[in-house]
């Protein structure tokens, strides 16, 4: 340690006499004093003080060998001895002898018969002073030592700056070394701009320190920046000037890295989209960035000092408990730790904010904990966008209604609970009838607020525990968990009571009706699959049975289903590779008996060779919309029957079936008088049979075609008249040239009498329009003779022919010979 007296120890006393007895005199006389070595050789006394260095060495005058004059001229001359203190003890009391020894240079002089006391005190002080002088060399080695390494330049300057002293012994400030430096005047020695301020300052100018920083330029220097002090010296009552610098280049430097640094944190801190608040250990906030600020709704100003939990209050999003701040854990754990999951921030104002992150400590760079951190950023719009993103893989956009991904979800769990409990389930399929029709008459925005009114209308029948999904255009799935089979039967009634109310579509009310198939689990299947194809299944079938009904499923049901399919692909099959057959049914003159015309009815062949009834596929054609290609088909084929007759003479009509969907198509004239054109038939020798439901349809657009193909010379008959509307504001309106009595009023009327009433009704209703009359379905003579009696004109049936393939007809036609 620096000016540390220990070091200097104890004092080291050498005692040299020839006589023992004196030297133990001297002995007791000293004790205490210091370490004493003593004896009576003074050549020995030389070796040891040039061994011990003794501070103090008593020396006796007088001895044998060598007198204590000569020791003393000894010790004196060597350096290594030369700064002892040495005291010549004699008997003689002479003052010349006292002068000589003190000018050998002993301090002190002690005369026999000695005064113990004062022997000893006088030795005390002087060990002392030798003590302090010891002390004082030590500390000027040492401050010397220091002076030369701290890295200050440390300079004396007289009074008219004059160097007279300088640390810088390896000329590292100046270029100059402190010897060299020594008699040059400041100016000249010292950088311009630290001299120039230097000069200004004199001995009288100030009286206390006076302290600046400069810029210097020093040649081939790394001093970019000094702190300069000044301060008056005096010295014997001479003034001059202490100057002291300090290159403080690297703190400037490091003062200028940390200012950028801290810039550059602070420019990132409040550009970055996330909030962030620092804290101090104990959680008290120290920063935050201004995304924290519109976060928390607190200003940094306000924020700064107060505790976390004052500034940033978090709370659970479900349950609204208060959350603790991840920082504390962050501090307690010494390690990064995420945010709570379901976490959001209330902010002063009210505000919440769904927020995500985490919070971490600040480590010193001795890796103590001086604070934490935390970042943390809104989720608000993602959690909302996720919910919404959810809701929109799960739902239907048009209704709202859960959509086949939460249906089969929903039903998945339904039918799990239900296994397990032995209960049961319901799936009701409902579809609106004739959906299609509507949407393409009324146009596609009509069709999503017929299904939006619906799915409002369903949802009044469902309670909370059952799903209603939209599975597809028109078509509603409802789920009925835990359910009992009135419970299915008081569901489906009230679905079509609040059917009874009119949907509002514009200013028209329309009526609607559905359809609805129900499966019920375990009766009906046992997996959600079949279920559902179950409920299809009885869905077809409550179409099948006319429409605006519910059925239930039965294995029976699905047996006729299959049947259905197995008859579209065939037909299917048939139409792609034109392989449909068409049977003519002659048509006969009741007053003359004569073939009058030709009814064409196609024929399906099974991969059996049997025959498929129309009957069976007819329908399906016109729900798959098969029938338009069927229906174009059958006419081509038909006309190219009737151009083979007329070769052979027979030019009767031909009857050609149409179905309603046809009316649908665009073209539908045009392309009907291109066959007849390509076929060279004149219109006159076609009559298209349409039924009394499909003229219902759609009024002005089949007025227009039925007028069209009027114009153009085809006729028009209506078939099966009498099941129908039998409308005589129809009958007006299209151009109607036929009536067909349906063939079921044929065969009851000779048994039954409303039968022959509605059949005497149609005869005169066609006599009074001036229409043509056929009769379907003769089967007997009595029917022929009847129905001749009472007007009709014309007859069909089994009577005369069964439908006939071409050539079969060809040969019946030759075979009658006569023509009407
Ligand atoms: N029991 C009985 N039946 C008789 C008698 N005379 C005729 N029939 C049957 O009555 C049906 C008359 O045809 P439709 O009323 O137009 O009824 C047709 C018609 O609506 C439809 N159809 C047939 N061919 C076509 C076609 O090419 N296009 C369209 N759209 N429908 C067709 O299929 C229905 C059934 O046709 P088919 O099975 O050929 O049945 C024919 C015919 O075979 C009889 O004396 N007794």
């Amino acid at each position: 340690m620096l000016f540390d007296l220990s070091k200097i120890g104890d004092s080291e006393i050498l005692i040299v006499d020839d006589e023992p007895a004196n030297i133990l005199i001297m002995e007791t006389a000293m004790k205490d004093l210091g370490h004493i070595t003593s004896t009576t050789n003074p050549i020995t006394a030389l070796e040891l003080s040039r061994k011990i260095r003794p501070d103090l060495i008593l020396l006796d005058l007088e001895m044998p060998e060598m007198n204590g004059l000569e020791v003393c001229r000894q010790l004196k001359e060597n350096p290594e001895t030369e700064s002892c203190m040495v005291v010549f003890v004699t008997s003689h009391n002479e003052k010349e002898l006292e002068y000589t020894s003190l000018s050998y240079g002993a301090c002190d002089f002690i005369t026999k018969p000695y005064d113990m006391a004062v022997c000893r005190m006088r030795m005390s002080n002087l060990l002392k002073m030798r003590q302090q002088e010891k002390l004082i060399e030590q500390s000027r080695r040492e401050l010397d030592a220091l002076v030369k390494q701290v890295p200050v330049f440390i300079s004396y300057w007289d009074i008219n700056w004059v160097n007279q002293y300088s640390n810088d012994f390896s000329g590292s400030w100046f270029n100059i070394c402190a010897e060299d430096m020594v008699g040059i005047h400041g100016e000249e020695l010292l950088p311009q701009d630290l001299w120039q301020k230097l000069e200004k300052y004199s001995v009288e100018s100030f009286q206390d320190i006076a302290q600046f920083e400069i810029q210097p330029w020093i040649p081939n220097s790394r001093i970019s920046h000094m702190q300069a002090n000044l301060s008056i010296t005096e010295e014997k009552g001479e003034k001059g000037y202490l100057l002291t610098l300090v290159d403080i280049s690297s703190l400037k430097r490091a003062k200028k890295e940390l200012f950028v640094e801290k810039e550059r944190l602070r420019v990132m801190l409040n550009s970055i989209g996330d909030a962030v608040i620092a804290t101090d250990t104990e959680g008290f906030v120290t920063f935050i960035n201004p995304i924290a600020e519109r976060m928390t709704g607190w200003r940094m100003r306000d924020a700064m000092g107060l505790h976390i939990d004052e500034v940033m209050y978090l709370q659970d999003s479900t349950t609204r408990q208060r959350s603790r701040n991840p920082v504390f854990l962050a501090l307690e754990e010494k390690r990064v730790v995420g945010m709570a999951f379901n976490c959001q921030i209330v902010s002063q104002d009210g505000n919440i904010f769904r927020v995500e992150d985490s919070a971490a400590p600040i480590r010193s760079e001795n890796g103590y904990i001086i604070g934490a951190i935390i970042v943390f950023h809104d989720v608000s719009e993602a959690i909302a966008m996720s919910v919404k993103m959810s809701f929109l893989a799960n739902h239907d956009q048009l209704t709202d209604l859960p959509n086949r991904v939460l249906l089969h979800d929903r039903l998945t769990q339904a039918l799990q609970v239900a296994e397990l409990a032995q209960l049961k389930v319901a799936v009701l399929l409902i579809d609106i009838d004739h959906f299609k029709y509507l949407n393409d008459s009324l146009g596609h925005n009509m069709g999503d607020t017929i299904i939006k009114q619906l799915a409002a209308k369903l949802a009044l029948v469902k309670d909370p525990a059952m799903t209603l999904a939209r599975v597809g255009g028109d078509e509603f799935m409802l789920v009925l968990p835990k359910t009992t089979a009135e419970q299915v039967q008081s569901v489906t009634s009230k679905i079509y009571q609040v059917m009874h109310q009119p949907f509002q579509l514009a200013d028209q009310q329309y009526s609607i009706s559905l359809s609805i198939g129900i499966s019920i689990y375990p009766d009906d299947a046992k997996d959600e699959d079949t279920l559902m194809r179950h409920a299809d299944v009885a869905m077809y079938r409550a179409k099948h049975e006319g429409r605006n009904r519910f059925c239930f499923f039965s294995d029976d049901l699905e047996k006729q289903l299959l049947q259905r399919h197995k008859i579209e692909l065939m037909l299917r099959e048939a139409l792609s590779r034109e392989q449909l057959e068409v049977f003519y049914q002659p048509k006969i003159d009741l007053n003359t008996g004569k073939l009058c015309g030709a009814e064409a009815l196609v024929r399906l062949r099974n991969h059996d060779g049997g025959l498929v009834s129309p009957i069976d596929f007819i329908p399906l054609a016109e729900e798959t919309g098969l029938v338009v290609e069927l229906g174009a088909q059958v006419l081509r084929q038909a006309c190219r029957e009737h151009k083979q007759w007329r070769e052979h003479g027979i030019t009767i009509p031909i009857s050609v079936n149409i179905a309603a969907a046809q009316f649908a198509e665009e073209e539908i004239v045009e392309s009907i008088l291109r066959i007849l054109k390509n076929m060279a038939i004149s219109p006159e020798y076609l009559e298209l049979e349409v039924t009394e439901s499909a003229l219902m349809q759609d009024f002005t657009k089949t007025e227009q075609i039925l007028g069209a193909l009027a114009n153009a010379g085809v006729s028009i008959a209506i078939d099966d008249f009498g099941t129908g509307y039998s409308s005589l504001a129809y009958l007006k309106k299209f151009n109607v040239d036929v009536l067909k009595i349906d063939q079921s009023f044929v065969r009851d009327m000779l048994s039954n009498g409303s039968d022959l009433d509605i059949v005497k009704t149609i005869i005169s209703l066609a006599r009074n329009m001036n229409l043509k009359l056929v009769a379907e379905g003769i089967e007997t003579q009595e029917q022929e003779s009847i129905l001749k009696q009472l007007g009709c004109g014309i007859g069909q049936g089994y009577w005369y022919s069964k439908p006939l393939p071409a050539d079969s007809f060809l040969k019946f036609a030759l075979s009658t010979a006569t023509f009407a």
